[in-house]
């Protein structure tokens, strides 16, 4: 398993698994390249985007929402009514569930097209998600940096390096008492999507 740890005085310590399981290789490395050039060119990909600072700018990677019909999610001030599963969702949705064992209903899409595509801070932590949810998150293509940080203390992180094909699990109190990001690189890479599945209520 690889993972990181970047504590300031350089402790090495593993990812809590009360809060995290990595999982590397659910995929293959061949059907990984498959579902990445498929995912890519068949999502409907959507370039949103947030105010901020009174500025209206393009959120830093394109993101997709599909899911059972019934299933509309509240994000960022923003009402989003899922695409229908397509036969491709539906095959990595089956695998995760297995892994996992449970049932998801939704999930949400992010393209990182290059090392200029990130998301900032932040839990995923919206009501309709419930209490303690369990959000498995499925990775094609460049690998990327995944960091974990307390709220209360920034000193308290981690770091996993998210590989094609791989499935991160996110369960316990993670997105109440902790928050995520995949931070920019200045490396010239390439590209990586990633699908949070999610049991939205
Ligand atoms: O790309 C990732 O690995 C994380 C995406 C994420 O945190 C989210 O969509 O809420
Ligand atoms: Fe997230």
């Amino acid at each position: 398993m690889e993972q990181l740890s970047f504590f300031d005085n350089a402790q090495s310590l593993r990812l809590p698994a009360d809060l995290i399981d990595y999982c590397p290789g659910l995929f293959s490395r061949y059907e990984s390249d498959g579902l990445l050039q498929k995912l890519k060119d068949t999502v409907n990909w959507q370039q949103e985007t947030i105010q901020m600072y009174g500025k209206l700018l393009n959120t830093p990677r394109l993101t997709a929402w599909y899911g059972d019909n019934s299933k509309t999610y509240a994000f960022s001030g923003k009402k989003y009514e899922p695409y229908p599963w397509t036969p491709e969702l539906l095959y990595i949705k089956q695998k995760v569930e297995e892994r996992a064992g449970i049932t998801f209903n939704s999930v949400l899409l992010n393209n990182y097209r290059n090392g200029n595509d990130s998301v900032a801070w932040h839990a995923d932590d919206e009501p309709e998600l419930g209490t303690n949810p369990v959000i498995a998150s499925v990775s094609f293509g460049q690998s990327r940096r995944f960091d974990i940080r307390h709220k209360q203390n920034h000193k308290l992180k981690y770091a996993v390096e998210l590989e094609s094909g791989s499935l991160l699990i996110m369960k316990g109190d993670l997105q109440h008492n902790w928050e995520h990001q995949v931070p920019k690189s200045t490396k010239a890479i390439n590209e990586r999507i990633n699908l949070t599945f999610r049991v939205i209520n």
